[in-house]
């Protein structure tokens, strides 16, 4: 049994025939990144009407926070947080990280390619495989160390490099573990509610990954997807972007909504772990990547869940009579697994009973068509 993210995923190969395109020297769109509603509904890339809602920002150091956030969760499943304790220079530092790993030319990149089991390095989006057309996207990601691909990018000065991903993932993984509580908090959860967590409430073995994503200016940005539409597969996301547009957020009865970049501001989303948790009561938000003719779209997702092999079901505190759990328990790993087959229609998948009392279950995307 798979105890570690790179376990899991090795467990779960998604097989992409690795079609890599050097962004820099396209003139005009290709075929194959032209979406159409006709190939992917509920992904065409227009649509840019104004919608004057956005997603709640939300002060962690605001006395309100728990009611804040529950709202926030409840009503939204993602909002952005300021005042997190991340300084501000480190999110710089990432940034131009960032920004010199995807400016490599694109041979130096692929000798750190993701083999096709494999969950780390360089390569396209996972969820490509669900697609036929091609995502205006490159992305690298990070499980455990990255010395042996960084070795590859930057045979001179690679230790920088890894000194910056280490000191950026320590402190996402504290601030990760707040925002749970602080989450599970808004649902009365507390420490004694979540046997995985140790005593203090600290994740005994946090499982989780960095993903740099890097979406290259694009001469018909109409007509091509940065990220398609989808849900992390993870208890909850904390998203850095650079500073410009292009997370956009299904929100119910509006559409697609805007998350307009803030100085210094983090987004975070729950994912389908934390709806599972929640027994239905957040919803882990449908969101993708849209593109532009502009500027170059940089974004770091960490991907944080809990312990592998460590059982996730509906909280007890949140099930009843009038609350039957909607969901059965599953793993982390064996939820990767179901994802990696049935893409957004996993949760659907590991659901325990239909819905009752005419209760909608928000999160079941099965109807946005997946290639
Ligand atoms: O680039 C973005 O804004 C979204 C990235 C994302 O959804 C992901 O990495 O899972
Ligand atoms: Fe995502």
């Amino acid at each position: 049994m798979p105890s570690r993210l790179s376990d899991a995923f090795r467990a779960h190969p998604v097989h992409l025939q690795h079609k890599h395109l050097d962004f820099t020297s396209v003139q005009e769109l290709p075929e194959s990144y032209k979406w159409t509603q006709l190939d992917d509904s509920g992904n065409q890339p227009s649509g840019d009407f104004f919608v004057d809602e956005s997603v709640p920002i939300i002060d962690l150091l605001d006395p309100n926070v728990l009611e804040n956030v529950g709202h926030a969760c409840k009503n939204w499943g993602v909002f952005q947080v300021i005042n997190h304790g991340v300084t501000s220079s480190l999110l710089d530092s990432i940034e131009s990280s960032c920004k010199s790993l995807f400016s490599l030319p694109i041979q130096q990149k692929l000798k750190a390619a993701r083999s096709p089991d494999g969950i780390a390095g360089y390569g396209l989006a996972r969820i490509s495989s669900f697609f036929s057309k091609l995502m205006w996207y490159e992305g690298f990601t990070i499980v455990g160390s990255p010395l042996e691909q960084f070795r590859q990018l930057w045979p001179q000065d690679y230790t920088k490099f890894c000194q910056m991903a280490e000191e950026y993932e320590k402190e996402m993984q504290k601030l990760a573990g707040k925002l749970m509580w602080v989450m599970l908090g808004s649902l009365s959860i507390t420490k004694e509610d979540l046997k995985w967590a140790g005593p203090k409430g600290e994740s005994v073995e946090p499982c989780a990954a960095l993903q740099l994503n890097h979406y290259p200016a694009c001469p018909e940005p109409d007509q091509a997807m940065g990220l398609a539409a989808h849900t992390d597969s993870t208890l909850l996301t904390i998203l850095y972007q650079n500073n410009t547009s292009g997370l956009q957020v299904l929100r119910e009865g509006t559409g697609w909504v805007t998350v307009t970049p803030i100085p210094g501001g983090l987004v975070v989303n729950v994912g389908d772990l934390l709806h599972i948790l929640s027994n239905g009561l957040y919803p882990s938000v449908l969101h993708r990547a849209v593109v532009n003719r502009a500027k170059p779209r940089l974004s770091i997702a960490y991907l944080y869940g809990p312990p592998s092999n460590v059982q996730i079901s509906p909280l007890s505190k949140l099930v009843g009579p009038s609350q039957p759990p909607l969901y059965r328990s599953v793993t982390w790993n064996e939820y990767l697994g179901t994802k990696a087959k049935h893409f957004n229609k996993a949760l659907s998948r590991v659901r325990a009973c239909a819905s009752q009392n005419g209760s909608v279950d928000v999160n079941d995307h099965s109807s946005v068509q997946v290639g």
